[in-house]
């Protein structure tokens, strides 16, 4: 048994995380830190049936009331980066779904991990068609060098881009030389309409209600289109990714980001 800690639980991925310790049995679910209830359990709160798991609103004394393995955080980019930290502090290894890290802070928390010892997991997307996009799409760019993308989400989303369009664009730029893409001479009439600027490479992000998780990475050569697009159409296609993760950092003993880094 795997002893779990879910933060965010009520949120979109948390109550989804929460569903998959319920299921697994490998999975024990200890509590879960939330914002509000303190004090309360799960099972006090509507659309979760029967779990009666401890709510802390303090992550810190959460973690000196249990024995934890393993953090879930799926909460915002505000406090993803505290929660790892205070994870490691205590001996808890995290896996975090939550984006909006800078590279910065995925620096520090490598050395914290390191100093620890302990195995860390953060993961821009936990669904294995999108790291299969990110994969073929690194490939792709080593023989067509102009690439957009454009990723798409639901409206609540708040960061932008996407932690996966981030992602998809530091593995191409290990393949490709920074360039210009577009007329040399190209001016932008409306700000932003060339979207965002990643060494070269264009990131347009969407977001309206009725989406879920989409990117579509471009890639354009003389005569031809090549494109490579994945759909996450609900929550449920991150958790095999969330379970694998939690297999994964109990054997390592550094920061992994990405999943990539952990299939062949
Ligand atoms: N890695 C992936 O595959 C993946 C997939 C989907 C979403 N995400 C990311 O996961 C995060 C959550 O996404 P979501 O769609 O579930 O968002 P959401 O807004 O539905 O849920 C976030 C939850 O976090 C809670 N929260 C905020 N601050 C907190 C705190 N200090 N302590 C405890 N809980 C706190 C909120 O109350 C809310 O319930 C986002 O950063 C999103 O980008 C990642
Ligand atoms: O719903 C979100 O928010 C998602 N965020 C991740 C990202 O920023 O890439 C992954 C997919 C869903």
């Amino acid at each position: 048994m795997i002893n779990i800690v879910v933060a965010g639980p009520r949120g979109k991925m948390g109550y989804e995380a929460v569903q998959l310790c319920e299921r697994d049995q490998d999975l024990h679910l200890v509590a879960v830190v939330d914002s509000k209830h303190n004090g309360r359990t799960l099972n006090e709160l509507e659309g979760f049936g029967n779990q009666e798991v401890p709510i802390y609103s303090d992550m810190e004394e959460c973690f000196s009331d249990h024995k934890v393995d393993v953090l879930v955080d799926l909460t915002t980019p505000a406090f993803g980066k505290k929660h790892m930290e205070i994870a490691l502090t205590h001996g808890v290894r995290p896996v975090v779904g939550t984006t909006g890290f800078t590279d910065k802070d995925i620096q520090e928390l490598t050395r914290l991990a390191e100093e620890k010892e302990l195995g860390a997991i953060i993961a821009p997307n936990f669904a294995i068609g999108a790291i299969l996009m990110m994969k073929f799409s690194q490939l792709a760019a080593r023989y067509l060098t102009d690439v957009e993308m454009i990723e798409q989400h639901h409206d609540q989303k708040l960061d932008a881009p996407s932690g996966t369009a981030i992602k998809t664009a530091q593995l191409i730029a290990t393949e490709r030389k920074e360039k210009q893409q577009g007329h040399k001479d190209e001016k932008e009439d409306l700000a932003g309409a060339r979207g965002a600027n990643f060494e070269g490479m264009r990131i347009h992000s969407v977001r309206l209600p009725g989406r879920v998780a989409h990117q579509e990475v471009l890639f354009g050569g003389e005569g031809q289109l090549f494109s490579i697009k994945h759909d996450s159409l609900n929550r449920r296609s991150f958790m095999p990714g969330v379970k694998l993760s939690i297999e994964h950092v109990l054997k390592l003993d550094t920061l992994v980001y990405g999943l990539e880094n952990l299939i062949d």
